[in-house]
């Protein structure tokens, strides 16, 4: 029946009546969260529980800045404090293994963040990241990396060969160009059998830009699911002119997506080489044929390549930085390696420098100051726990942050200060606990860092090659550019750094 004209203007526009369905949907959704949720007890800003455009305000238009917005929280609310309508955050070091030691954890919320969502690393699901990570384990063992130690120490050497240049030619050295150029070369070989050879590159060219900006776009990815897929869809032409980091990162991810089917390729032609490859050995493995297509194993690169990467090279640089400019570490630590290498073309192998405290106690310094990630790490539970007087609920978001742990001012005092002593004759907290205990750089429990191993051999020859051959001196570079300034997932120093640059100096005995 045809509505008479006089009675249709008396009904609102339709964009008026959606506009006010909206309105009320909203406000019913941010009542429930502000006061009906089974989180609407937890302290913290009425603003962080209503919504996560709270937390995109922090970390997208002021670049990475939300951990430090949650650290004001703690100071003002408490330890534990709502930093989302579904999540919360402790700071609280002696709570860190109840949050992620527990065997049937989930991680959500990483999935999304760097579209890359089938690797291991952003797996949300327990279960099924149990069967990824069985599949990669193997080549990350101690006897794995053992035998992945000629490549090891044939990139050590020929690092050691272009300190030698900027030696010579007294220009400074970008340290931050070129430990990712050493490590991704590394873990590039070790995936594929193939690497960029960016060692040898004039400017140690390599994809450490591209790993900086997925950290930052996966602030974007985290509010916007889609974030990622949009981008692949743009040309690199395009991305290139809007955003030259995003468009090296596509690159990166498009190269490592034809490595991928290269290796499917080879396996399933039966040409692939006898030598023992991580891409290789995850085709081979027992996982269904599910976690063997393309792109779950292109996911896979990404995360594996980037985690072995970045963070090991920026625990160089700190560490580099702390020693180069403190005149008795490096005495120290260089004394220490004259003695177990009197000869110093011969670096003695990893057992050997295993046992020198010193520059163990530099490396666990190095590693407390870089953190591994500054991103709050969430995890959920199917079953309550209990924090103090506060029950969370069953499958709530919790999450801690590495940085909190390594600052606790309690358990390192003056935690800002490199002091590699304060690792020294076995030192304990005040409670008796292992002081390495809260040495939580490569996370805990089942989603602990798997490249442990090849981190600790790759920053025991790479610090004992340097500080044995050779002495830095700082050049324009101060503490701030080894400072966490934005919480990129990864943690990122001052945008406008040019880097840590040193000079490099001989040694008298070499
Ligand atoms: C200084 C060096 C390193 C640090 C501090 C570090 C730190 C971390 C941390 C904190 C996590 C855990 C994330 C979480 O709790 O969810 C992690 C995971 C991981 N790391 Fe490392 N990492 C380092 C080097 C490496 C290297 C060299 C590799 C080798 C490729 C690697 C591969 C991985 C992988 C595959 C995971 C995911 C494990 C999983 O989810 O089961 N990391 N890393």
């Amino acid at each position: 029946m045809a509505i008479p004209s006089s009675r249709l203007d008396l009904l609102p526009p339709a964009s008026a009546l959606v506009a006010c369905m909206v309105i009320l949907g909203l406000t019913t959704l941010y009542v429930y969260r502000l006061y009906f949720s089974p989180l609407a007890h937890f302290p913290g800003p009425k603003l962080a529980a209503v919504s996560r455009w709270y937390e995109a305000y922090y970390e997208i238009v002021c670049l990475g800045q939300y951990s430090r917005r949650i650290n004001q929280m703690h100071d003002e609310y408490g330890p534990i404090v709502r930093v989302a309508p579904d999540e919360l955050h402790i700071r609280d070091s002696s709570f860190f293994d109840t949050v992620y030691m527990y065997p049937k954890v989930k991680k959500h919320g990483w999935d999304t963040r760097f579209g890359s969502k089938a690797s291991t690393f952003t797996t949300a699901d327990s279960a099924l990241h149990r069967r990824r990570r069985a599949a990669l384990s193997p080549m990350f063992s101690r006897r794995s990396i053992q035998r992945l130690m000629p490549l090891i120490r044939e990139n050590i050497e020929l690092m050691s060969r272009r300190l030698s240049e900027f030696q010579e030619s007294n220009r400074p050295l970008c340290l931050t160009d070129a430990f990712p150029a050493l490590t991704g070369d590394i873990i590039m070989e070790y995936s594929f059998g193939f690497c960029y050879k960016s060692l040898e590159d004039q400017n140690f060219a390599s994809f450490h830009e591209a790993f900086n900006a997925i950290g930052a776009a996966g602030h974007i990815g985290a509010q916007f699911p889609g974030f990622f897929w949009l981008m692949n869809q743009i040309p690199v032409s395009i991305t290139q002119k809007m955003q030259p980091a995003l468009s090296s990162l596509l690159r990166m991810k498009r190269d490592q997506s034809d490595l991928v089917a290269k290796t499917i390729r080879e396996h399933d032609a039966g040409t692939q080489s006898d030598r023992r490859t991580i891409f290789s050995e995850i085709i081979r493995s027992n996982l269904p044929p599910e976690d063997k297509t393309q792109q779950r194993l292109a996911d896979e690169a990404q995360t594996v390549v980037g985690a072995g990467v970045e963070t090991t090279s920026f625990a160089l640089c700190v560490g580099s930085f702390h020693i180069a400019g403190t005149p008795q570490i490096y005495e120290r630590l260089h004394t220490e390696l004259v003695g177990v290498c009197p000869d110093w073309t011969a670096l003695p192998d990893l057992h050997e420098l295993e046992k020198l405290p010193y520059l163990k106690a530099c490396i666990l310094e190095s590693l407390r100051l870089s953190y591994g990630l500054s991103a709050r790490n969430p995890r959920t539970h199917d079953r309550p726990i209990q924090y103090k007087e506060w029950t969370i609920p069953a499958e709530t978001v919790i999450a801690m942050t590495i940085v909190d742990v390594h600052h606790d001012e309690k358990i390192f005092p003056d935690s800002h200060a490199f002091i590699p002593e304060r690792w020294l004759s076995d030192p304990k907290t005040a409670d008796g606990t292992p002081l390495e205990h809260y040495l939580v750089a490569f996370g805990r429990g089942p989603r602990a860092c798997l490249g442990i191993n090849m981190a600790w051999t790759e920053l025991y020859l790479a610090i004992a090659m340097i500080f044995r051959r050779f002495k830095f001196e700082l050049f324009e570079t101060e503490i701030s550019d080894v400072t966490l300034e934005h919480d990129n997932f990864i943690p990122n120093v001052k945008l406008d750094s040019k880097g840590v640059r040193v000079l490099v100096r001989s040694v008298v005995d070499c």
